[in-house]
């Protein structure tokens, strides 16, 4: 698939030059922009290994800046990049105004955020601050300290492990309590994670000051947003599941009035792994985060795919509340955690495990820990299916890296690992991740006979027009097109036919019209457009106009797991 001149007509007289002309201006005014990004999730130690040391790290990430560009994608989210033992990849942080020896330097990060910002390409950062490393020097001194010293408050502790029992735990394979016994202190202490990500105590306001400390730290470097991590679980309160409390609400508001004050422009994103409804919250009045993650519609997507039928899809959809204008749903089909399957009831959950973990290796915590071409079983026509739903549906997609090659996964190595091998660059050594001896390499990179870097690489990929690269990155560009996409109101079309999905996005004069078959088999479909008359849809991939919508059911033939998206061109 080309974009075609009729395409490049969208962005007016000049051409698409105009349009990175507007959407540079943009960039620096528009304190929405996270509406109509295309993130793109990546570890810097997976990315590119620049030095040879068998590492990806920030000079590597600015050398592939380029390919990033060139795929569209408006917005890069980079996971923990921290000083941090790295027990859980990053997440345990150990100074939050640092980066990582294997990584570079600060002054490479500085390098990356402008080099990103000349492409036109914006950094969002994580801001893990539920917990930190045991061995964040914070912790190592509360430990130390008597109780009820300054130093102790940092954390939470208690003289038994009976408080907070309502609590779930969240690493069910490995942790059998919240609490942990500290030898040194002589008292438990409080962790939702692993046992060495002892949870910050934001009872004591000194906490949140230092949070805003590390934040001003990041933002002051020119980062354009924050994940924040684990952000249900900031507060405690006994006789509750210390979720989404009262109290975690009010520093979110605290952190967004902060940075509303000092940085504006700056996004927040929520990673709150909940139901829509104790999502919504987190927007608050347009006062809280301006994103968060869709977390229940990702399973839903993979289970209306098995089930060849979309009412899970429906459903969840029709249970997600209004956000405010200013906020924004964030979109996902795979992270680099497991396919979580903790917003799903006991019978899905059930289903989805027999669905998509064949062998028990694939199952991690509440999840299945693979990545998105193998659990399609590499169908290219399913993988374009689901971008097509993730490239739609209201929200701002974000790709994991290597998914735009169909990257396969090692389910042999340990916890979430096998989704966060290097990516494949070439058919070369290492993938042409690094110039490293093989055994030097942070994982070795996917080596099978299907997935293996030898066959699937961005080198080989960029040579063939017709490979899932190509298809990812035209997508990306016809999506950037359509602001109403990224910004459109949604509504469902009643179709008979419960294997098609239709939808009409609108947004201003643009009105657009998706249709998806979620089966393995052709489909009919009849769709009830009449409110829509006169109007001729416009097939936008190959700019074909289709027959004018009249009274009568407008009727449409979708291949196997086939989808369209029209432009609903107005009425003479
Ligand atoms: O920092 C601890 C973890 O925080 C995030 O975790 C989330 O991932 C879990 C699944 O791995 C999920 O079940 C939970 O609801 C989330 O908060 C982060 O994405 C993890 O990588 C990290 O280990
Ligand atoms: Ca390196």
């Amino acid at each position: 698939m080309y974009l075609t001149d009729s395409h490049q007509g969208r962005a007016g007289p000049a051409g698409p030059g105009r349009h990175m002309a507007i959407s540079q201006r943009r960039r620096a005014v528009d304190p929405l922009w996270f509406k109509d990004a295309v993130i793109y999730e990546t570890h810097v130690k997976s990315f590119y290994d620049s030095n040879g040391d068998g590492v990806g790290d920030l000079r590597g990430l600015v050398e592939k800046l380029d390919y990033l560009q060139d795929l569209g994608i408006t917005c890069l989210w980079l996971l923990p990049f921290f000083p941090s033992p790295l027990r859980d990849d990053g997440y345990d942080i150990a100074d939050y105004k640092g980066i990582h020896p294997d990584y570079g330097t600060v002054d490479d990060f500085r390098q990356l955020v402008a080099a990103a910002h000349a492409r036109g390409i914006r950094v969002v950062v994580e801001l893990v601050v539920n917990h930190t490393s045991d061995q964040h020097p914070w912790f190592q001194r509360a430990r130390r300290a008597p109780p009820g010293s300054p130093e102790r408050a940092y954390y939470v502790w208690s003289d038994t492990d009976e408080r907070y029992r309502d609590a779930r735990i969240i690493f069910t394979d490995t942790e059998k309590s919240n609490w942990t016994w500290d030898p040194e202190a002589k008292q438990y202490y409080w962790h939702r994670f692993f046992s060495h990500q002892p949870d910050l105590n934001f009872e004591n306001a000194v906490v949140l000051g230092e949070v805003l400390d590390a934040l001003r730290f990041w933002a002051e470097m020119g980062v354009d947003g924050f994940r924040l991590d684990a952000v249900p679980y900031l507060v405690e309160q006994e006789g509750t599941s210390c979720e989404n409390l009262p109290g975690t609400h009010e520093l979110i508001r605290r952190i967004r009035a902060y940075v509303d004050q000092h940085f504006p422009g700056r996004m927040l994103l929520a990673e709150a792994n909940q139901w829509p409804a104790d999502v919504r919250p987190y927007f608050g009045e347009g006062d809280e985060c301006h994103m968060a993650f869709h977390f229940p519609l990702m399973p839903r997507i993979f289970m209306a795919l098995r089930l060849e039928d979309v009412e899970p899809i429906v459903e969840i959809m029709r249970r997600t509340p209004a956000i405010p204008d200013t906020c924004q749903w964030a979109l996902f089909l795979r992270n680099h955690d497991e396919l979580t399957l903790e917003m799903v009831t006991a019978d899905e959950r059930d289903y989805m495990y027999l669905a998509y973990s064949q062998d028990p290796r694939m199952k991690l915590n509440v999840g299945i820990r693979r990545r998105l071409a193998p659990l399609v079983d590499n169908s290219r026509r399913r993988m374009e299916l689901l971008n097509s739903l993730l490239f739609s549906f209201p929200g701002t997609p974000i790709v994991y890296y290597g998914d735009e090659l169909g990257m396969g996964d090692n389910i042999y190595l340990h916890d979430r690992n096998g989704v966060r091998t290097p990516m494949q660059w070439s058919p070369d050594r290492n993938a042409g991740f690094s110039r490293a001896d093989p055994g030097r390499l942070y994982s070795a990179p996917i080596s099978d006979a299907v997935y293996g870097y030898q066959a699937v690489n961005v080198e080989a990929q960029l040579r063939d027009p017709s490979s899932l690269l190509h298809w990812m990155r035209n997508t990306i560009a016809l999506r950037k097109l359509f602001r109403a996409f990224g910004r459109g109101t949604m509504e469902f079309l009643p179709v008979q036919n419960r294997k098609v999905l239709a939808y009409v996005r609108r947004h201003d004069e643009d009105v657009i019209l998706c249709v998806a078959n979620v089966s393995r088999f052709a489909q009919p479909a009849q769709l009830d457009l009449s409110h829509l008359e006169g109007y001729v849809p416009v097939e936008m991939v190959g700019y074909t106009e289709f027959p004018r919508i009249g009274r009568q059911p407008y009727a449409l033939t979708l291949a196997p797991y086939g989808y369209f998206w029209f432009e609903l061109r107005k009425p003479a």
